[in-house]
């Protein structure tokens, strides 16, 4: 299997990764605050103060400016944000005025989901390829889109220009269908599979645990009940 030259490194958590100097918790909220600024513009508003926006998009003013000030932001005093003008800055920072062409291998019940699920082209995200080794789903079509055989995922990594990747395969073959993306030229990868991928230096790794992120609900709740437990509000 084609390994990668470079030296590796593993995946980081979220939060310690920078991404060009902006936080990756940043850029995460960036299409939250693109949302609330689009539905103004639409609405004819064309200035928002950072309250009115911060608000919107559930975040506190404090978060808001900071994130703002990351993309050289900072509104004029009494007046707020240029509507227009923050749509422009932010959207050309998370990407939107490309179309990112995504490639999703392993197609079982997550990767169908992933393929049939329509908010992706809406933020600027197209599914171009959907690759899995079994023969009962080589040549079935999701959104007329036909699933390639895994032994051509290269071809198709090339063949789509796909950056972009999501792996939704077992665990236990991940790793060398990471390799084999990077090796064909994908440079970023969303990866659903419980393991840690090791990836050379150059490609991004995002992981999905939405067993961790339940974990993080039950411990807050199990916070609220002790709180409650000791009459406290
Ligand atoms: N991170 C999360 O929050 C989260 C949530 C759900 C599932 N998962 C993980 O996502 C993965 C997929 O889950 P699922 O429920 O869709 O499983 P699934 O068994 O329904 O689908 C797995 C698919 O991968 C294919 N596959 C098998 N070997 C492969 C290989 N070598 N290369 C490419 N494809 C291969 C299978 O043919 C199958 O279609 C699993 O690893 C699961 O643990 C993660």
């Amino acid at each position: 299997m084609p390994t990668t030259p470079h030296p590796k490194s593993a995946d980081r958590p979220a939060s310690e990764s920078m991404s060009a100097g902006i936080p990756d918790a940043t850029i995460a909220r960036l299409p939250v605050y693109l949302r609330v600024l689009t539905a103004l513009a639409e609405s004819g508003v064309a200035t928002v103060s950072s309250g009115a926006l911060a608000k919107a998009a559930g975040v506190n003013s404090a978060q808001l400016r900071k994130d703002l000030s990351y993309l050289g932001s900072y509104g004029t005093r009494g007046v707020g944000y240029d509507v227009d003008y923050l749509r422009i800055q932010i959207g050309r920072e998370v990407g939107s005025a490309h179309e990112w062409p995504v490639l999703i291998v392993g197609i079982g019940n997550l990767g169908t989901a992933l393929a049939n699920y329509s908010g992706f082209y809406s933020r600027g995200f197209r599914v171009v390829g959907l690759v899995d080794p079994s023969p009962q789903l080589i040549g079935r079509e999701i959104h007329g889109l036909a699933i390639s055989d895994l032994a051509d995922l290269e071809q198709v990594v090339r063949g789509t220009g796909a950056v972009i990747a999501v792996i939704a395969t077992p665990a236990e073959a991940a790793q060398e269908i990471a390799d084999r993306l990077v090796a064909a030229g994908v440079t970023s990868i969303l990866n659903f599979a419980a393991t840690v991928l090791a990836v050379p230096e150059g490609v991004t790794v995002r992981k999905v645990d939405l067993g961790q992120e339940l974990h993080i609900l039950a411990y807050h709740e199990q916070r609220k009940a002790e709180l409650a437990g000791k009459g406290e509000p």
